[in-house]
């Protein structure tokens, strides 16, 4: 059965990009992957002034809002590099977290949907029909998961 999943009170809240779990990426820590994702859309960019206020927000949704504001320029490249940096936040959080990836595994092989009303890219979006990258990153991130637990477990009994 398909499991989806929005709001981080929601079942399988930590999933959501805004659950308090947080990531080290080269040697900076950020409280969620919210966090870290925004900022990233200002490295290199003129306005990349704006990098620490988004680290320093106390809540995930006000990184976001930073993250989101229209008057600043994203770096150019964002749309080519946007999903690569979420999966790399992404597979660092369910590596970090034993709890939560776990969860993750327990998954099986079920789809896994964001699902958010209003973003076609990352969710399913109000009617179900958006791209929902965010679930298929979630999805390649515990088959990666899986490959690393099975050669730890080879490893571990072999050598
Ligand atoms: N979970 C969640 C959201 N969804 C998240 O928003 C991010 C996309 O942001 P942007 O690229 O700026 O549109 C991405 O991490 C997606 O998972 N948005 C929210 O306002 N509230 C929420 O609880």
């Amino acid at each position: 059965m398909t499991i989806y999943f929005y709001k981080v009170w929601q079942p399988y809240g930590c999933f959501s990009n805004f659950s308090p779990h947080g990531i080290q990426i080269q040697g900076t820590y950020w409280a969620t992957v919210e966090h870290y994702y925004q900022a990233q859309k200002f490295v290199g960019s003129i306005d990349a002034v704006i990098i620490p206020a988004i680290h320093n927000a106390p809540t995930p949704e006000e990184a976001a809002a930073l993250g989101r504001c229209s008057s600043r320029q994203l770096r150019c490249d964002w749309d080519i590099v946007k999903t690569q940096v979420m999966r790399e936040a992404v597979l660092k959080k369910f590596l970090t977290h034993t709890e939560i990836r776990d969860i993750l595994l327990n998954t099986g092989n079920e789809i896994i949907v964001e699902d958010s009303p209003n973003d076609y890219f990352w969710g399913c979006g109000k009617n179900k029909t958006g791209q929902n990258q965010l679930g298929k990153v979630l999805m390649s991130v515990r088959e990666e998961i899986r490959k690393l637990v099975s050669v730890t477990a080879l490893t571990e009994k072999y050598l």
